[in-house]
């Protein structure tokens, strides 16, 4: 459903900082795929996010959802499509809104409504069972400003917000990376549940070996702009982190040199 065929990307082209980023990448995702993201410092992992959702246009190659080119397809109308999280929570969120009036703005985008705010009492209702989903009691903060709310609970409205109405494409860049351990366990339950619930295709970029090698069905690690490894359920069952990052090291002839990676093995 997602295809990416030979994304090339340089920054700063033309200069003594040129930058590869993306080296001929090749990546094709099946419907319902879960795939974790690896990769060391600069891998990139997020240029690989921002190339889909259009943040840039490639330099060369191809990037195809659901069957239709989206190569220069603007980053907004991808956007009616494709889901991202941040590591930071106060992306993704207006902070002046309340929590009801932030899933109405993003619930009449995807329904693709004019009026942002006309909130029906449907809505409303709607909005509330799904948070009560959470065990979070946000569904009786509804009218509390978001900019109120912990970092954890922003990213579950911001979770929320992105799957109101199921996007193609789910695309989460180490969305729990800065919650304390407790409540970044909480959001990875609750992100685990809505993707199996609502059988949505995402990426989920993160640091932690073991949470990647648990998570979803497939895990890839990237180096250098490109694909390095690609490993379905069945490999990743017999794969051990001291595993993978001895494959890494045999294979570049060099340590993995992340020590947020090696922290949390
Ligand atoms: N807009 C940009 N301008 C210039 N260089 C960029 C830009 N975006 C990314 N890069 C460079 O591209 C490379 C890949 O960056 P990217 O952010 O994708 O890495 P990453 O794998 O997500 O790393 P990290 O785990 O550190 O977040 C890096 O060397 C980065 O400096």
């Amino acid at each position: 459903m997602l295809e990416i065929q030979s994304a090339c990307k340089k920054f700063s082209k033309g200069t003594p900082n040129e930058h590869t980023a993306l080296a001929q990448l090749n990546l094709t995702l099946a419907q319902g795929d879960f795939v974790t993201v690896l990769g060391s410092n600069g891998a990139g992992k997020s240029t690989m996010f921002n190339a889909v959702c259009g943040n840039f246009l490639l330099d060369s190659g191809k990037i195809l959802l659901d069957g239709k080119d989206i190569t220069f397809e603007p980053e907004y109308r991808r956007a009616l499509s494709i889901g991202r999280l941040f590591q930071d929570p106060m992306k993704g969120t207006a902070p002046s809104l309340t929590i009801e009036e932030n899933l109405a703005l993003a619930y009449s985008k995807q329904k693709k409504r004019s009026l942002a705010f006309a909130l029906t009492r449907k809505d409303r209702d709607y909005f509330k069972t799904e948070l009560e989903k959470f065990s979070m009691d946000l569904e009786n903060r509804m009218k509390t400003k978001v900019g109120l709310l912990s970092g954890g609970q922003r990213q579950v409205v911001t979770l929320l917000m992105s799957t109101l109405v199921p996007p193609k494409l789910l695309l989460l860049d180490e969305h729990t990376a800065a919650l304390d351990p407790a409540t970044a366990e909480k959001v990875m339950e609750i992100t685990n549940r809505i993707v199996k619930e609502n059988k949505i295709t995402t990426m989920m970029i993160t640091h932690n070996m073991k949470q990647a090698l648990e998570t979803g069905n497939r895990t890839i690690m990237l180096d250098s702009g490109a694909v390095m490894f690609d490993i379905d359920a069945r490999q990743r069952e017999q794969l051990s982190v001291e595993r993978l990052v001895e494959m890494y090291s045999e294979k570049k002839k060099e340590e993995f040199a992340t020590d947020r990676v090696l922290l949390s093995v």
